[in-house]
């Protein structure tokens, strides 16, 4: 599904009323009726007229609220607006909105009038849109600190954004000192990029998309139109991606995935990625381990792996060569031999390739090994988290968090590769530009040997004959979606073998495929 930044936003703002003929008034009653129909559906068991306090910012997000509580009206409900103050100035829509509020004798008040929302059923936070600027301040601010005072002596009032919650920025998810959490966001088009993500996801509530009436995606094609796209990753996007099984299909149709990794210590690495990937659906899987490691790795995998070692350069060609997928660096350690040996090995090899742990380590910063990779025909999936994105590029991690998707999607266009930007949520980027957000995963994640398993269902999905791109996505997806339905029961203490276990199960119940 497409996500919007504010850029697209404003974009497809002014691409219908030029080039699409589509007057913006028209796009707005559109707005406003279907956060009046999300209202009546929301409320719908209670089937009775409702009290309802429209809060009314000064810009279009302010006018789309007003269309609201026109329509509300309409259908017989008790409405009344609230304004932060008097001047009654704004956005030329705005006024126009207003006009036809005061026309219609619907009551336009301000804090000045006393206790505004009395006995309000639904309260709609029609502030800030994707004009939000900066901090929250002066009389918007003082009103949602009425409202929350309110909700908190009514906590059954419904809460309801216009676009998104008054404060969160549409972009990156930051939310400004004073914004509320809403029962329910109306978002228009698609949701907004910062809804997707930590901490703006935590205060949307439920998330309902309303049409503007007409195909925005259209706007979005415009030669002129510069922004790279957003995706979010759910799971009918994977349910198009997965292999499919011919009943033909064997062992050597779907895939031979190699795992390279482990050292004293760390054997349980290697072994959950190669458990992981046979879980995925690879075909046959091998792990390889450094020599005086194979017979601990021999005692504890499960029987369907093929085992074998490593010492050498010579060693790891012969290995990966024949492989449709290679994963390297569950484990590794960080000796300055197996780190020379395997950056050697990554930087000269042409085999479908993961990189992840102790491997992205031995690459040390990613403008010295860069070029290599962007010389690839096909690109390596590289599956950093935070702390391990931040060596290989030198930036901050309070920096990459604070715009993600952005930092993501400008190192894969650098250096050409698949970044697996891996969080809350992971971010998938791709060299041509675009990014996609997992919806997937959750807290219980945080458990050493998480980030093995995810490594070995994307390479085994690689092996399967996905795309670079299309086996980060599903994996990620896959991934989290199986440590939700953990979750559903647990929601800690769930182990990276338990989800790699479940993720058949996701494959054939929750995306509906094989
Ligand atoms: N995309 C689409 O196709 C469609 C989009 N639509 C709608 O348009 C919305 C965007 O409208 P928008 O551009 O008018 O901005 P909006 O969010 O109302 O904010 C601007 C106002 O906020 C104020 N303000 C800003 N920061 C502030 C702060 N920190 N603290 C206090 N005040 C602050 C700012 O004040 P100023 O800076 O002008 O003094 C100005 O008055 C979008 O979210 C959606 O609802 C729909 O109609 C359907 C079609
Ligand atoms: N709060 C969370 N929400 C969603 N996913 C999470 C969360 N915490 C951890 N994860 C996921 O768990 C995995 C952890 O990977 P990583 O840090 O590499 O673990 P390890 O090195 O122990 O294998 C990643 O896929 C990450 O996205
Ligand atoms: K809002």
């Amino acid at each position: 599904m497409r996500i919007l930044t504010k850029e697209e936003a404003k974009f497809i703002d002014q691409w219908a009323p030029t080039k699409g003929h589509l007057p913006l008034a028209l796009l707005m009653e559109n707005a406003g009726r279907g956060v009046a129909e999300a209202i009546v559906t929301a409320t719908e068991e209670e089937n009775r007229s409702l009290d309802v306090v429209i809060v009314a910012g000064k810009g279009n997000n302010g006018a789309d609220g007003l269309v609201a509580a026109r329509q509300l009206e309409e259908w017989g409900h008790e409405v009344r607006v609230v304004i932060p103050c008097d001047d009654k100035s704004g956005s030329p829509l705005f006024q126009q909105q207003l006009a036809a509020i005061e026309a219609l004798e619907i009551p336009v008040l301000t804090l000045a009038d006393g206790d505004v929302f009395e006995a309000a059923d639904v309260i709609v936070d029609g502030l800030l849109g994707t004009g939000l600027q900066g901090e929250l301040q002066g009389p918007i601010l003082e009103l949602l600190d009425r409202m929350e005072a309110h909700v908190d002596t009514y906590p059954d009032t419904l809460l309801v954004a216009i676009d998104v919650p008054s404060g969160l920025n549409a972009n990156t998810g930051a939310v400004a000192e004073g914004t509320l959490g809403m029962d329910l966001t109306v978002t228009f088009g698609a949701p907004k990029q910062g809804m997707c993500l930590y901490p703006g996801k935590s205060y949307c509530g439920e998330i309902i998309v309303k049409g503007l009436g007409f195909a925005w995606e259209t706007a979005l094609l415009d030669e002129s139109n510069e922004h790279f796209p957003t995706e979010l990753i759910t799971a009918e996007l994977i349910d198009a991606l997965l292999p499919e099984r011919e009943p033909t299909y064997h062992k050597g149709s779907n895939g031979h995935t190699l795992i390279i990794g482990g050292s004293d210590g760390m054997i349980g690495a290697p072994l959950l990625a190669a458990e992981a990937a046979v879980y995925a659906g690879a075909g046959k899987v091998t792990t390889v381990v450094p020599s005086d490691c194979l017979r601990m790795l021999q005692t504890k995998i499960m029987p369907e792996v093929m085992t074998g070692s490593f010492g050498n350069l010579l060693h790891l060609r012969m290995h990966s060569s024949e492989k449709q997928a290679v994963a390297i660096g569950p484990g590794l350690g960080r000796n300055e031999e197996t780190t020379t040996l395997v950056k050697n090995f990554m930087t000269t090899t042409e085999v479908p390739l993961v990189i992840d742990a102790d491997a992205l380590w031995a690459l040390g910063h990613m403008d010295i090994v860069g070029h290599e990779f962007s010389k690839r025909e096909r690109p390596v999936i590289m599956t950093p988290h935070l702390g391990e994105f931040a060596r290989l590029t030198g930036l901050t991690i309070d920096s990459i968090e604070a715009n993600r998707i952005e930092v993501a999607r400008q190192f894969a266009i650098k250096y050409q590769v698949v970044l697996v930007l891996k969080g809350a949520p992971t971010v998938v980027a791709s060299p041509d530009g675009l990014v996609a957000v997992n919806s997937s995963g959750n807290e219980g994640m945080g458990t050493g040997g998480m980030g093995d398993t995810l490594t070995g269902i994307i390479a085994s999905l690689l092996g399967q004959g996905l795309e670079e791109v299309e086996a980060a996505m599903a994996g990620v997806f896959l991934h989290g979606a199986a440590a939700d339905f953990l979750y559903e029961t647990r929601h800690v203490g769930f182990m990276p073998s338990e989800v790699a276990r479940q993720v058949p199960y996701i494959m054939t119940e929750v995306v509906g495929s094989e």
